[in-house]
């Protein structure tokens, strides 16, 4: 057993002491970019103040022959670039593959000032973690580092998911989680080759009337991420840290993609992946609260500034615990606000520096 009072301190000698709390700016979008692209490249500059998250990806997708080639793109651009408020982040090769020491090695050596967070692939439990943990408190030290680099970790294996709380909780850099559902449908060999989103296969049906036996019956697609984006939040959210929604593969599909993001969102996760341009502000809008929530919530605060009792407000009962569920929303249009002009006049609430 780890001596509990040993967790906040650095585990290297001149390690940067691990942060308390998750710090949760505005991380409606983590954007993937492969930086051994180019054309992917040339567009930086113009993408990344549109984005919350811009993230250089070195693992699935970026070709074996590119690897080393993405990697220093990600350097070259983490040292040229200034990104303001925007984070920047990076998803690492697995943990088995030959390319990941280097990837670690490299970033946190090279731009690691720059680097918030790093994102590893295909966690199956706390060891995995602790690895990752280790090897950075090390290589801070080495590069003199002031301040921690966060780790988030993608559930994508059936052994991830079963080890969620433990993944959570295996260290104070647990930034937060993302959804994996291409890996994960693979690793539980769901019948599916669709990267998130629902299935028409994935039904329930309506009981034949018996009137009319041969009717057409009713049925509805489910979804079949709830069970597992449910967990992630519960894990993320009872240890501080955020839960993200993943990719959406069907580029095409907007309007799929919005839903997948939607149903992400209200469960309580604060962003998902934009792998194309287009998903940026589908992004945006989805984890950005609409409004009419917001000014509702507004409503409820104001009039209820003790947060107790019961109350009817516009036909509906206000107490203590709806209190708070308005909070989290006002809380997050307010640091919203904050960054965003538009939705500061969207909420009615004062921008930054007013
Ligand atoms: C899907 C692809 C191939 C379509 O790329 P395309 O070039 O065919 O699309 P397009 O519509 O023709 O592109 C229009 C323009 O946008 C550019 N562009 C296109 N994408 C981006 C981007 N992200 N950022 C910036 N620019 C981008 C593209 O280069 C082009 O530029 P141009 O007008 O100058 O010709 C392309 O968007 C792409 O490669 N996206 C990233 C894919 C990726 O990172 N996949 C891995 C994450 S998903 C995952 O790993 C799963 C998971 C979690 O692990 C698990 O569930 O298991
Ligand atoms: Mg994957």
């Amino acid at each position: 057993m780890r001596n509990p009072r040993d967790f906040f301190k650095p585990l290297a000698i001149g390690a940067p002491d691990p942060v308390r709390e998750i710090p949760f700016p505005p991380s409606r979008m983590i954007h993937f970019l492969d930086f051994s692209n180019e054309k992917m490249v040339a567009k930086v500059p113009d993408i990344a103040p549109t984005v919350d998250i811009l993230l250089g990806n070195l693992e699935d997708a970026v070709p074996v022959d590119r690897k080393e080639a993405a990697r220093a793109g990600l350097v070259k651009v983490g040292r040229d670039i200034e990104f303001g408020d925007t984070q920047l982040w990076t998803r690492i090769n697995a943990l088995e593959s030959p390319w990941v020491l280097d990837d670690l090695t490299t970033l946190v050596g090279e731009i690691g000032h720059k680097l918030d967070v790093v994102m590893v692939p295909k966690v199956e439990g706390p060891w995995d973690i602790h690895y990752v943990d280790r090897l950075l408190a090390q290589l801070e030290a080495k590069a003199g580092l002031d301040r921690p680099i966060l780790v988030h970790a993608i559930l994508e294996t059936s052994q991830g998911v079963a080890n969620l709380e433990e993944i959570a909780a295996a260290s104070p850099r647990i930034q937060g989680m993302s959804f994996g559902p291409a890996d994960l449908a693979a690793s539980r060999r769901m019948k599916t080759t669709r990267v998130g989103g629902g299935h028409p296969g994935y039904q329930t049906i309506a009981d034949p009337d018996p009137e009319n036996p041969d009717a057409p019956r009713a049925s509805y697609q489910q979804d079949p991420w709830h069970y597992s984006i449910a967990r992630m939040v519960d894990a993320c959210t009872a240890v501080g840290a955020l839960p993200f929604y993943g990719p959406y593969g069907d580029i095409r599909d907007l309007e799929g993609c919005e839903t997948q993001f939607r149903a992400a969102f209200l469960l309580g996760c604060v962003g998902a992946w934009s792998l194309h341009p287009a998903q940026i502000a589908i992004a945006k809008k989805v984890f950005s609260p609409d409004p009419d929530e917001v000014r509702f919530a507004k409503k409820v605060i104001e009039a209820i500034p003790d947060g107790r009792g019961v109350h009817m407000i516009d036909g509906k009962m206000q107490d203590d615990a709806t209190w708070k569920q308005c909070r989290v929303m006002v809380d997050l249009a307010e640091m919203l606000a904050r960054k965003d002009p538009e939705l500061a006049e969207a909420y009615e609430l004062e921008p930054a520096g007013t």
